[in-house]
């Protein structure tokens, strides 16, 4: 038998010694590298976050990012270090730093993760990871005029058609995207069927949230799929070939259609081929007054939109526009349903207002923000306490760095700031913040709505003068990079929902079931199941 004590020579140590040592030396010089030789290290934050990015990526697969964000400021204060070069900030004044007007913050690296990093073309339109500014204001600027608010007025009848036809269904016995975009609906609520969209958009960001932390190894991914599918891949292609969990997610959707996104791509190439068939000039064209029809009479008209950024905004209408909305409408429905009393006074307000004269059968745009207070008070405060994003909006330091919070970051420091947490903020809010209070948007003046960015349409006429321009709404983002679908998503919420309480009495479906939080970018409850009645007063 030849043990290992026999073959060690007289006097040598045993080889775990050294090997040991050496690995120590190394965790220890990465320490100092990482944690230490930076500014970042007079930052407070979990010791594991200073060192390794993969403290925070644990805390991202755990979906609860919203309310990881809150306790560490809660623990560390307005400032915490959540990764070697990333940092979370929480005041308002630091907001205005980051994204407020003229700042020149970019997009932080995390949303690569959501691109197909430039293997779709270096002219490619997708607007939530561009990284090139003069690109970005370009494509901006050529499809911003479809998405204004005054395109919303001429979109009117749209939804309000497809609207009047799902609430008669849920009468009954309950896809406004599909109609703005195309003047055509889905017709899902009349079939009865679930298209398999939020399924595969949910599907889609529970990958992307996390590999948001390595862009080098999404840049990798996309590369060899790219290669291997000779230049057509997809993002969803790349996400089921690679990650089979996210396969089996997505599987629901694939039952009911290949593509859930079959719909807007096969109505613009038929758009395209209408317009190719056509011997007509385009800017003479009769154009369907829809999105898809607004950005044709664009393109003809400015000749600077490409074919394929029509596709591709086309196509975000429903990948940005639709579980989102859907978060608004549900999230809404739940804060009121669980604060006792409160659905009583909507649909008082609601019976009131209709009584009077003051709101139509389907109330026309700003009505809601006009004619019920307390239901549009509601709302923000629904959207204040549940933001549809809980994940910071991360921004990178310019050149010459920054101070925030009193601390000095370095140009390329990671920045960012959770909406969940500015939405909560007692500055901003008064020390009932973290409470549902939606008198609170009833008792604020004009100054301070304003102040808030959050001053409605019909009194915004009135206080034009208010030279304030502090805004820290930001459920739809802000500055530069905010939601460009945020018109075109009210126009959709703002009119569906006073629909919804008007005829219907919502409760839940089980009292008693757990309400689970999910954040992969934007947050929804799971399986969150309501239900709905016919109010005795309409029946
Ligand atoms: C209730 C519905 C919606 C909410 C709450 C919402 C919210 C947001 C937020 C918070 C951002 C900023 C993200 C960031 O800074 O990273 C954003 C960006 C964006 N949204 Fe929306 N959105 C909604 C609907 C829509 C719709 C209907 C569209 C369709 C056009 C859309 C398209 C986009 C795009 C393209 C961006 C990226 C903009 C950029 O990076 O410059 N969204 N949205």
């Amino acid at each position: 038998m030849g043990g290992y004590a026999e073959t060690l020579l007289p006097g040598s140590a045993p080889p775990a010694v050294p090997t040991t040592a050496f690995l120590g030396f190394l965790a220890l010089l990465w320490i100092i590298l990482t944690r230490e030789a930076t500014p970042l290290r007079k930052i407070p934050g979990p010791f594991l976050a200073s060192i390794t990015r993969l403290w925070i990526v644990q805390k991202q697969r755990s979906f609860q990012r919203p309310l990881v964000d809150i306790d560490l400021h809660k623990k560390y204060g307005p400032i915490v270090r959540i990764a070697p070069n990333e940092v979370l900030i929480s005041s308002p004044q630091a907001f205005r730093t980051v994204y407020g007007a003229g700042s020149n913050f970019r997009k932080g690296d995390w949303y690569i993760g959501t691109s197909a990093c430039g293997w779709s073309g270096d002219d490619n339109l997708d607007f939530l990871n561009e990284q090139n500014v003069e690109k970005y204001r370009t494509q901006r600027r050529a499809v911003g005029p479809a998405y204004s608010e005054a395109s919303m007025k001429d979109l009117e009848p749209q939804i309000d058609e497809v609207l009047e036809k799902d609430i008669s269904i849920m009468r009954q016995r309950a896809d406004c995207y599909s109609m703005t975009s195309f003047s055509k609906s889905k017709d899902l609520v009349e079939k009865n069927e679930v298209d398999g969209s939020i399924h595969a958009i949910h599907a889609a960001w529970k990958y992307m949230h996390v590999i948001g932390y390595f862009p080098l190894l999404h840049r990798a991914l996309t590369a060899v799929l790219h290669i291997a599918s000779s230049g057509s891949t997809s993002i969803i292609h790349m996400i089921n070939t690679f990650f089979p969990f996210i396969e089996r997610e997505t599987r629901g959707a694939k039952t009911t259609s290949d593509n859930p996104f079959a719909f807007p791509i096969l109505n613009v190439e038929a758009r395209f081929e209408a317009r190719k068939s056509s011997s007509l000039d385009p800017k003479s064209q009769h154009v369907p007054n829809d999105i898809a029809g607004k950005l044709f009479q664009l393109q003809a008209d400015k000749g600077v939109l490409k074919d394929h950024w029509v596709m591709n905004m086309v196509m975000t209408n429903f990948g940005a526009g639709v579980e989102t909305t859907a978060i608004v409408v549900s999230t809404l429905i739940n804060n009121i349903v669980s604060h006792p009393g409160c659905q009583e006074k909507v649909h008082a307000e609601l019976d009131k207002a209709r009584k009077e004269g003051r709101i139509g059968k389907i109330p026309q745009l700003r009505e809601m923000k006009e004619q019920l207070p307390y239901l549009n008070a509601c709302l923000m405060e629904s959207m204040r306490m549940h933001s549809v994003v809980g994940m910071p909006l991360v921004r990178v330091v310019p050149e010459g760095g920054v101070e925030l919070e009193g601390k000095w970051l370095p140009a390329g420091t990671t920045v960012g700031i959770n909406p969940w947490v500015l939405c909560r903020d007692k500055f901003l809010y008064g020390e009932d913040a973290d409470e549902w209070r939606p008198e609170r948007w009833l008792e604020y003046s004009p100054d301070k709505l304003k102040y808030l960015g959050m001053l409605p349409y019909a009194m915004a006429a009135c206080f034009s003068s208010l030279t304030s321009t502090e805004t820290y709404s930001v459920s739809f983002g802000t500055g530069a990079r905010s939601c460009p679908g945020k018109y075109l998503a009210q126009a959709v919420y703002t009119k569906m929902i006073p629909m919804l309480f008007q005829d219907f009495e919502w409760s839940y479906t089980n009292p008693e079931a757990k309400k689970v939080l999910q954040c992969t970018f934007s947050v929804r409850y799971m399986k969150l199941m309501m239900q709905w009645k016919l109010r005795e007063q309409t029946a």
